[in-house]
């Protein structure tokens, strides 16, 4: 399975890719803002009407200084008055209006940006999974998405209504005197210039921080996670000193970030601030020899001051836009992987033969996308029949590769060459749906989710009742679920009760089995149970699944006595087939590997 991108690692100096461009990254966002379209643009002409409403009130400024101050006329100074009263509720009146559009719409953006990510994170495959550390896949759906949902709210509308704004106010500015006007103008120059420069050191640092602060999460989450091995070990400070080490970092680009921002705040207040001065000073001197009008002159500098937070504005809005096609970019990065469903191939159906029924490896070989070059392949060659309605051990040095080849058989993994048959069918020409509901699975971590014990055990099969509920229970001898203080209805998992491994694993096992799978895959999954329970559990699978076909990976003798034959895996390949005297008789691997469990204490499983 070939996934498309690669996890960017935070790196010190900066992560951004080159020749990026902004417009084009923030661009990608279209698909999920056009449903919100009309009340966003509604929302960007109202704030430009309500912007260029404050260019007006220079206009009334210079009418009253020309008009009725100049002739002493009281009347036409309150009309003034009311007038500049009345445009400065309309503008107020009109942003609060802007915010009311944008709000709701806003949100629902965030929304299904999220869910869309959360969707496209359980269609990658379990070798992206592998590839990307999780605390860069939660700040991608948490501080990002919050990033982009503030640049539409606030930058996007702000960087047109303050250009028009902008515009507009220039050309009022030409319109009064051209000459001042120019004047204005002369620090746009350099100040583009500026911007562009200050633009592609901002992208580098923002595309930092924003991948230390995943880097962080991870740290985080995995401490939290891994608390009981913290503590046990007494590896507390040491944890503490990694995150400090780690937000020290952070800090340290954040404070670059602030002073990027220092500085062209800084360029950009003080250059239209020298030339707003020398407008005075130029404009003070025409009032002096009659060539300009006092009002004209007054209502010239009102609007130059009214362009001031517009153009400041700019730095803040360029720095906000950064960060939000930065998030665009990452979000990207997870949402341009393949999904696990797209790399189907094309069901190129083959016929179901004869003879051909139970579960067929042939020639398979998997190699881990992130291996060595040189590595040989994990699995190379594989091939082994296992009959309908057997059960096969599947048995092997650590390392051989065998939960490797369970992961094949769901297509967790997909296989590099060769294929997978089920009862005649190759696995890759089966519709998703149809293979998950043919086969069921279950691993030695037994994962739970925060949920009732029931509802645990029901995720297994879409449509099970109760009755399959009871059923799988029994079958993985996990009663003791009735004896908990709400029976089935008792929450579990992380935020539940706390059930022992070998209580957790056989609730994993019943979820594998309600749906009374044909095909049955299991990881060592009684590894912590005690063989007095492990074998009741394989003998009602056994009574009540007669039909199932299952490959079971074992590691103790007392599992592998279970099975009908048992396959040995070495050096990729299966190198002996047959039942587990055959092979204590004919395979000096094999007689090895099993010895080596003799003396093993089984354990016993917890509460
Ligand atoms: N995501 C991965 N990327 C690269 N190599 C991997 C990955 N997962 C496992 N491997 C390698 O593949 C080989 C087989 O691993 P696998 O987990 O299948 O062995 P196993 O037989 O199940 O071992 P055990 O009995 O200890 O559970 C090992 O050498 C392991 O290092």
């Amino acid at each position: 399975m070939a996934v498309t991108t690669t996890p960017p690692r935070a790196q010190e100096g900066g992560a951004a890719p080159r020749h990026r461009s902004t417009t084009r990254s923030l661009l990608r966002l279209w698909p999920y803002v056009r449903p919100v379209r009309v009340r966003l643009f509604s929302a960007a002409g109202v704030a430009v009407v309500a912007s260029c409403l404050g260019l007006v009130i220079p206009l009334v400024l210079k009418w009253m200084v020309d008009g009725p101050v100049a002739d002493r006329d009281p009347g036409g100074v309150w009309l003034g008055g009311a007038l500049l009263f009345a445009l400065g509720l309309a503008e107020a009146g009109l942003f609060g209006l802007r915010r009311w559009l944008v709000a709701r719409p806003l949100a629902s953006v965030e929304a299904s940006m999220r869910a869309s990510l959360y969707r496209h994170l359980q269609r990658l495959p379990v070798s992206f999974h592998d590839r990307w550390a999780s605390g860069q896949l939660l700040s991608r759906a948490t501080t990002d998405l919050m990033l982009l949902r503030l640049f539409l709210a606030f930058p996007l509308t702000f960087l047109v209504v303050n250009g028009v704004t902008i515009l507009v106010g220039f050309a009022i500015l030409l319109a009064q005197q051209w000459t001042l006007g120019l004047v204005l103008l002369v620090p746009a120059v350099p100040l583009m210039i500026f911007c562009s420069l200050f633009e592609t050191r901002y992208a580098a640092v923002a595309r930092t921080v924003q991948d230390q602060t995943g880097d962080l999460t991870t740290v985080v989450e995995e401490g939290v996670l891994g608390i009981r091995i913290v503590k046990g070990f007494g590896r507390h400070r040491s944890q503490a000193r990694a995150f400090r080490a780690l937000s020290e970092r952070v800090r340290a680009t954040e404070l670059r970030k602030a002073r990027l921002l220092a500085t062209i705040w800084a360029l950009i207040m003080t250059l239209p601030e020298l030339a707003i001065g020398a407008a005075l000073i130029l404009g003070t001197i025409q009032v002096a020899d009659g060539g300009l009008s006092a009002g004209t002159l007054v209502a010239f500098l009102s609007t130059a001051l009214a362009l001031r937070w517009p153009v400041e504005s700019l730095g803040f809005l360029l720095a906000l836009s950064q960060d939000a096609a930065t998030a665009t970019d990452r979000f990207f990065e997870v949402m341009d992987a393949t999904p696990a469903d797209a790399a189907d191939q094309p069901a190129s159906v083959l016929p179901r033969q004869r003879g051909e029924g139970g579960m067929r490896f042939e020639g398979v070989e998997f190699r881990y996308d992130d291996a060595p070059a040189d590595a040989p392949p994990v699995l190379d060659g594989v091939d082994l029949h296992i009959r309908p309605g057997e059960t096969m051990a599947l048995v092997g040095a650590t390392g051989s590769g065998k939960t490797t080849l369970t992961a094949l058989v769901p297509r967790l993994l997909e296989v590099t060459r060769g294929r997978i048959t089920l009862d005649g069918r190759d696995i890759t020409a089966l519709p998703r749906d149809e293979l998950r509901a043919l086969v069921a699975v279950a691993f030695e971590e037994p994962t739970l989710f925060s949920a009732t014990a029931g509802e645990n055990v029901l995720m297994g099969a879409d449509g099970a009742d109760r009755a399959a509920l009871a059923r799988a229970l029994k079958v993985a001898q996990a009663e003791f679920v009735h004896a908990l203080p709400q029976g089935t209805d008792t929450e579990v998992g992380e935020q539940g009760l706390s059930l022992s491994g070998g209580q957790r694993q056989r609730l994993a096992l019943a979820r594998a089995v309600v749906g009374a799978p044909r095909f049955l895959v299991l990881d060592d999954p009684l590894s912590a149970l005690d063989v007095h329970t492990e074998a009741r559990v394989e003998a009602a699978l056994r009574q009540v699944l007669a039909t199932t076909t299952a490959l079971v990976v074992a590691h103790r003798p007392s599992t592998v006595l279970l099975a009908d034959r048992v396959a040995l895996l070495e050096d990729g390949r299966i190198a002996a087939v047959g039942t587990h005297h055959q092979l204590l008789r004919d395979s000096a691997a094999y007689r090895s590997l099993m010895s080596g469990h003799d003396g093993e204490n089984d354990g016993e499983e917890g509460p």
